[in-house]
Formats: structure tokens, sequence, C-alpha cells
């Protein structure tokens, strides 16, 4: 099954759109396990465990393992989600972007070594930088688009004078992807929560993509606004593309005590509920 079939499994098994995000941080880890990088694996396992059957999707971030020289608790991890949460895909966060050559390792790394289903890819490089993971044509590949945070106005909001219409970085390449870099239809964009207009926009020259939108809970991205913007239905009431949602600190950290699976749990519910609500 490849990962568009099994985003929409997941979406309708567990009728969620919340992604929660794997971002774990030693420091802010609960009692005994504060600052213990060794526990990185357990934290994230219990947070796995207690919020499962409520996601569309993981989303772990691979720079919270490599900085802590946990690669082997992450490659555990995946095992583990494959494990007790089989209908779940899994999208590593990497933000990876290189020369082909390049990027034919890192789509192992993601693909292969971590069992990834989809990645994250930043694609300033171009096509050739992007080519190699659509080697994989059952991954997802999902290009860094419109971000949540406020550097993304340096690049993201410039117009290229030299294009009809003068579009905008982030919709020129919106309309790529939607288009002629999407031959095996793999592709997806991130679009921060943090600017619904945008994502509304690029939902327009982006039918179909799946949108990952981070930037709820502790960057403060407005939900409601984000479902509304990103969840478009044709004419025969079916949504066009799906969408799924990632809160990261807000749940992991929902509580520093023993309790903080369950406070995750609670937060987790909270906030598929919220985006429910706003279908
Ligand atoms: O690609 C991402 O996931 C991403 C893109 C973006 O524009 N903004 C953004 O915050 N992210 C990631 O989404 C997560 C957000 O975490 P919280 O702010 O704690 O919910 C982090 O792992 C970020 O690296």
């Amino acid at each position: 099954m490849n990962f568009i079939n099994q985003l929409a499994r997941a979406e309708r098994l567990h009728d969620s759109l919340l992604c929660v995000g794997l971002d774990p941080e030693p420091g802010k880890f609960p009692g005994a396990w504060k600052g213990d990088a060794a526990r990185i694996y357990d934290f994230c396992a219990r947070i796995v465990d207690a919020t499962k059957d409520l996601v569309v999707a993981f989303k772990p971030q691979i720079a919270y393992f490599a900085a802590q020289r946990a690669e082997d608790q992450l490659e555990r991890l995946m095992a583990h989600i494959k494990r007790v949460a089989p209908d779940v895909p899994v999208i590593l966060d990497a933000k990876r972007g290189d020369i082909g050559s390049t990027a034919e390792q890192y789509a192992r790394e993601a693909y292969e070594r971590y069992q990834a289903d989809a990645v994250t890819l930043s694609p300033f490089m171009g096509f050739d930088s992007i080519e190699p993971y659509l080697r994989h044509p059952d991954k997802g590949a999902i290009l860094l688009c419109r971000t949540s945070n406020p550097g993304g106005n340096d690049w993201q909001m410039q117009r290229l004078a030299d294009l009809p219409g003068q579009p905008r970085l982030y919709e020129h390449l919106a309309a790529l992807a939607q288009s002629a870099w999407n031959r095996n239809g793999q592709l997806g964009l991130v679009v921060g929560a943090t600017y619904p207009a945008e994502i509304a926009r690029v939902r327009e020259l982006a039918p179909t993509l799946p949108l990952l939108i981070p930037g709820v809970g502790a960057q403060g991205g407005d939900a409601v606004a984000t479902v509304q913007a990103g969840l478009v239905r044709d004419a025969a009431g079916a949504i066009t593309g799906p969408i799924v949602v990632n809160s990261s600190r807000a749940i992991l950290y929902a509580s520093n005590g023993d309790d903080f699976a369950e406070a995750a749990r609670r937060v987790a519910l909270a906030t598929r509920a919220t985006l429910n609500a706003a279908r």
C-alpha cells in the first residue's frame, strides 16, 4: 500500500487529522528519566502506545535523535511503531536536500534504514535533488513549501519576476508539485498552521496533494482556520486532498510527571476533537 493510501486508511480508521510529532528532548522528560538520553526510546514508545489509536500519522524529527547519538533508538522506535501501530504511516522529518548522488543515500536512509513511509525534503536545490526519492514509488516525499517559521518570509514569499503572473516562490513550488514534479503521485507539501491564508492558496494550486501542516499547539497556529483552509470539498462533497496536522511539544510535554503518557493522550484527544469539529 502506498503512502497516500496509508494516510487515507489511517484517517478513516482513527477518524483523525492529527499527527503526533516525536521530538524527544531529554531535558523535558519526566521524573527519573529527566536528562537521560538513554530513555529516548522508552519515552517515545510510551507516547506512541498512548496515542496510536488517535492519529493519522507519527512524525519523528531526526535531529532530536541524532543530536543525542540516538539513531539506534530511532531505529527501534520505527520498528516499535510498525509492530504496535501497523496502520499508522510514519513521516520521518529530516528536511533533506542535496545533489542527486547524495540524495540517493538520504532516500535509502529514510526509507530502508528507518523504514519511513514518507520523508520531509527541502526543494531548494531543485528537481534533481528530489528525483532520487521518486525511485521509491510507494513512499511519500513531502516538500517544504510555506513553512511555519517567520523566516519563511525571507524566500518563500518572494515573487519570481521571470515567470508569468510573477508567482511567489511557494506558489510556484505548489504548482510544480501538483504537476510536472509529481511523476508517481508521491509528493506532498508542508504548509505552516501559522499561515492559514497561504494554506488556502496552496490548496488552490495543489488541490489533491497531502498537506503536512505543523504549527498548532506550541507555535500557536489556529487549528480551526487550518482545517477550514486545507480541507476543501469538490462539487460532489468529497475531500479533494488530505491534511495531516502535526503537534509535537504540546502533546509530548503535556505533563512532566509520571502521568505524562495519559496527559499526552488527553491533549491528543482534545486536539483531534478540535480538528474534527472544524471539518
Ligand atoms: O517539516 C516540519 O515538520 C516542520 C515544518 C515547518 O514549517 N515547521 C515546523 O515546525 N516543522 C516541524 O514540526 C514540529 C513542530 O513542533 P511543535 O511546534 O512542538 O508542535 C517540529 O518537529 C518542526 O521541526
